[in-house]
């Protein structure tokens, strides 16, 4: 039913053809590192045909100094790239400004457009779809007063195709935001309730976090049954039906859930799009309820690339804790997850680096399995606790019927029968447990004789 909406067997996709794009950053100091922006723009489809990098203190007009504006035209027309992606957050003017200086009709595309149009093309569902929109429109709102005067002063008419301005844009973006926002919302009441229901009917959620690419959506599939969520909950379908992995930034946008193989515990596992750093507010909150999901976990597991340097590791752990900090409600366990391609002795090093960022983390390798059990074992420490109980029933249909839902809702440790009556010893939630008890008082009861 639902068609298969991402791209099949891992082929990298290539979803606008290959664009051509410069890449460049400027610092204040140091050096200017483009790594990540380079696999972002290779994650949007562009093929890296140059850099440039620059240290200095922010140009008002242009960013960068006006003599490296004028290189980069150079190395533009030089590389024939259709796009200069910056790494930094470029204003409105400086936008345009930079864009004057490059040959026609190349496009200044920023770190946050750049990750828009990755999300926009991995937007498969109408909550991704929207909470893409939502950003888009976020972002255009203070550009479009700067875009209005740009072209009134019909400086470059039709500046960035958006041809007429007037005050009436401003309006028509703040009402899109507020529809957008309503549909929103009422999305994200449905999944609260969803979720809701999942934890009435025995089931613990939790919820793979962190920085993208560090391998949530493969560890997902080594803790996660076969067996799709809705085989279990068939009023809910969740969206795609597997949770691909691939060596790029963001192959996750949506929210995978899948029930977890655990001894005791009924879980729920859900996968959802990676964190990156340097994300404007409105970035992040134009995905909330999306990140809902962590937020309103029972247990959040804050997946980590343990075969990164430690200084790279700190900075992304500060950058999920900070995603998390303002909205989280759940305990948090730390997952060094690739350990697979550390050198002995790399992983205690690391451990006693990170111990601030990263106390007690547990170590696996998502790709070989390595440590998956135990990682297994401390979920279950980690969740919240379940109460013990025993009901003695007799035997009856009701009887059995509540046996069987204490089954499902629980971890049964033992079952007997002697004579007409049968003793369930079980551990569950306490609000589970309340309801066995309740449940238990009306099968116990004398068959009904109340008198009138
Ligand atoms: N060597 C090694 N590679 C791994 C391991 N886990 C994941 N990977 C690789 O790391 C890359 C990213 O994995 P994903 O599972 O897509 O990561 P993710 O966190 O879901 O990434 P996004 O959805 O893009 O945020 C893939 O190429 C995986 O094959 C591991 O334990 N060891
Ligand atoms: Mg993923």
């Amino acid at each position: 039913m639902s068609g298969s909406a991402g791209n099949a067997d891992g082929e990298a996709e290539a979803p606008t053809g290959s664009r051509r794009a410069i890449v460049a950053k400027r610092v204040d100091s140091g050096e200017a590192d483009l790594a990540e922006i380079s696999q972002l723009a290779a994650a949007a489809g562009y093929e890296v045909a140059g850099e440039l990098t620059q240290t200095r203190t922010e140009d008002a007009a242009f960013m960068f100094g006006e003599g490296k504006v004028a290189e980069l035209r150079d190395l533009v027309r030089r590389t024939d790239a259709e796009a200069v992606i910056v790494d930094n957050d470029v204003g409105p003017y400086q936008t345009f400004n930079i864009g004057g200086v490059l040959p026609e009709g190349v496009e200044v595309v920023d770190r946050f457009t750049l990750i828009l149009e990755i999300f926009g093309q991995r937007a498969n569902t109408r909550k991704a779809q929207l909470q893409v929109e939502l950003a888009e429109l976020r972002y255009e709102l203070p550009r479009a007063e700067a875009k209005a005067s740009l072209a009134k002063r019909d400086e470059r008419p039709g500046f960035m195709g958006l041809g007429e301005y007037d005050e009436s844009v401003e309006r028509d973006i703040k009402r899109q935001i507020s529809e957008i926002r309503d549909e929103l919302e009422s999305i994200a009441e449905k999944e609260e309730a969803r979720r809701e229901q999942r934890r009435d009917s025995g089931f613990e959620l939790v919820a793979l976090a962190g920085y993208t690419n560090a391998g949530k959506s493969t560890l997902m599939r080594r803790l996660a049954d076969e067996l799709a969520v809705d085989e279990n909950d068939d009023r809910h379908r969740d969206l795609d039906t597997t949770a691909e992995s691939q060596d790029m930034l963001f192959t996750t946008l949506g929210t995978t859930t899948r029930r977890a193989e655990m001894e005791k515990r009924d879980v729920l596992l859900t996968d959802t799009v990676g964190f990156i750093s340097d994300l404007p507010h409105w970035l992040v909150e134009s995905f909330e309820s999306t990140l809902d999901s962590v937020y309103r976990a029972d247990l959040v597991l804050l997946v980590v690339d343990a075969s990164e340097p430690v200084a790279e590791m700190r900075e992304k752990l500060v950058t999920s804790h900070d995603t998390l900090y303002e909205r989280n409600e759940a305990p948090v366990v730390t997952v060094f997850n690739k350990v697979d391609r550390l050198a002995p002795g790399e992983l205690a090093e690391k451990r006693a680096a990170l111990s601030g960022v990263a106390p007690d983390p547990i170590a696996v390798s998502a790709k070989t399995g390595a440590g998956v059990a135990e990682l297994r074992d401390r979920v279950e420490d980690e969740l919240p606790d379940w109460e013990r109980e025993r009901l003695v029933l007799p035997v009856s249909d009701d009887a059995m019927s509540l046996v069987s839902w204490v089954h499902d809702h629980g971890y049964v440790a033992e079952e007997t029968y002697a004579g007409d009556q049968v003793t369930v010893d079980f551990e569950a939630k306490p609000s589970i447990v309340a309801r066995a008890r309740a449940k238990a008082a009306e099968v116990s009861a004398p068959p009904a004789e109340e008198s009138a």
